[in-house]
């Protein structure tokens, strides 16, 4: 019997696996009261700063002073649904899981907050399948779950399938088929995972 090939899915963490966007907004709303701000229903575009710097362009670097201070990342909250499912997406047979994030350039806190959450929600185990890259392009994968509405680096022909992840800066697209959205972690996840087996 021809064994199953295994299926390897990559699962982007800001945005699908970590609340990135609402810290932003209540972090920056206790920081800056008197500052008008943009409710996540009202986020459109994957840069929170580019969205800022259109009301008043000395908001960018408000923005920006938040998700750069330190506990920032450590902080998020677990987008719901999302331990209890790679939990159990990464004890599927033939199924591999990788966490697949990038960094903040001003890394200083970032990334080793990134490694710190991992091992606080998901256990020590996980922290080897955290793969930190600012061009995921170049990552095998046959998935990427991403909340990123257009993902580009130096490979035009990436090895996976990117599954828009829904999170309020992008929900107002509308990814035309063969595109694929996972509106949760509620969502039927295990059906597009199989989607991808040989046999
Ligand atoms: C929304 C947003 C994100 N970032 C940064 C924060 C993280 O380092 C990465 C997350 O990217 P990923 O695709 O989820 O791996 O992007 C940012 O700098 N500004 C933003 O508005
Ligand atoms: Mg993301």
């Amino acid at each position: 019997m021809v064994s199953p090939s295994t299926v390897r899915v990559l699962v982007d963490m800001d945005g699908v696996l970590a609340d990135f966007e609402t810290s932003l907004y209540k972090n920056y709303r206790s920081r800056y009261p008197d500052e008008p701000s943009i409710e996540p229903n009202d986020r459109r575009g994957f840069l929170a700063g580019d969205q800022y710097a259109g009301i008043r362009p000395d908001l960018r670097p408000k923005i920006a002073s938040i998700y750069e201070t330190p506990g920032f990342f450590l902080n998020l909250e677990p987008i719901p649904g999302a331990i209890e499912a790679i939990n159990e997406m990464s004890n599927l047979k033939n199924t591999d899981v990788f966490i697949c994030t990038s960094p903040l350039m001003k890394y200083e806190h970032c990334v080793q907050e990134k490694y710190e959450w991992v091992e606080k929600h998901l256990g020590p185990e996980f922290v080897r399948r955290l793969i930190l890259t600012s061009d995921k392009t170049v990552v095998w994968g046959d998935l990427l779950i991403d909340d990123k509405d257009c993902i580009t680096g130096v490979e035009p022909n990436p090895s996976w399938e990117h599954i828009l992840f829904t999170c309020c800066h992008n929900t107002h697209l509308d990814p035309r088929p063969p595109r694929r959205r996972l509106q949760s972690w509620a969502d039927d996840w295990r059906s597009i995972v199989d989607s991808k087996r040989k046999t």
